[in-house]
């Protein structure tokens, strides 16, 4: 479960997300919709730990910054960040370590095999393409087998079979009862896996849908009319 309380984040004087509160429960995919300059990323940084701000954030009932949360917590960030001198594989190996993974050998084979990755495991950080850093960069983040993942535009970039795979791979998670929240401008790459949105718009959530409550209307009528803005 994550569950955000009264988040603030001022950039000097500029408030770029104001008294926000935000919860996922367990086994359910959240999505954070909005504009350019919403405040999405500043909410998504918040709870990564990678901005101080005002509030509270909790990852299973545990405050954000204690090492309790971060190892039940992993983050897809927007831009990967690679080691350029480790492997794909020595990547996967370093979180494996790092987080005291119970993922198995097997497990890592098929994650690997799943996004296209096994004939890829010797490449450098610094040989691989965009969306092959991308690919990395989720395998780092599901090998550690997080209650609660957060996924920063995880689509941009990828191939439609990753794309295809990243979707079964959040669904199977959502099975296992982890709590998913995805920060994203393309609708049409969520609109059949959410169970809640959240719509952003200056620095507020303006609205919140549970899937169960709105039926089969689109998601992206329901962000259009929360927005006010005009379907193309
Ligand atoms: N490091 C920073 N310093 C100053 N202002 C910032 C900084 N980062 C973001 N902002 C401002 O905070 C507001 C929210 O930005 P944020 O990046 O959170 O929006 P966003 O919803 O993620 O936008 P986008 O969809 O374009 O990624 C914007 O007005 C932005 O200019």
């Amino acid at each position: 479960m994550l569950e955000i309380q009264g988040l603030s984040k001022k950039y000097g004087k500029h408030l770029a997300v104001d008294q926000v509160n935000l919860s996922v429960p367990d086994g359910k995919i959240g999505i954070l919709l909005g504009p350019n300059g919403a405040g999405k990323s500043t909410i998504i940084k918040s709870i990564a730990g990678l901005l101080r701000y005002q509030g509270m954030i909790k990852i299973q009932g545990n405050p954000a910054k204690t090492l309790e949360a971060k190892k039940q917590f992993a983050y897809v960030p927007e831009i990967p960040a690679m080691f350029d001198a480790l492997t794909v594989r020595e990547h996967i190996e370093y979180m494996r370590r790092a987080y005291d993974s119970t993922i198995t050998d097997g497990e890592v084979e098929e994650l690997l095999k799943r996004f296209e990755l096994d004939d890829k495991q010797e490449k450098l950080g610094n040989e691989l393409s965009k969306g092959m850093m991308q690919k990395v960069s989720i395998c780092c983040a599901l090998c550690v087998h997080p209650k609660v993942i957060l996924l920063d535009e995880p689509m941009v970039g990828l191939d439609p079979k990753a794309i295809k795979e990243l979707k079964e791979v959040i669904l199977e998670l959502k099975e296992q009862n982890v709590t998913v929240l995805i920060s994203t401008h393309m609708l049409e790459m969520v609109e059949d896996i959410w169970d809640i949105m959240f719509v952003m718009e200056k620095s507020h959530i303006i609205g919140a849908y549970r899937k169960e409550d709105v039926g089969n209307k689109d998601l992206d009528d329901l962000f259009f009319e929360l927005t006010g803005g005009e379907k193309e």
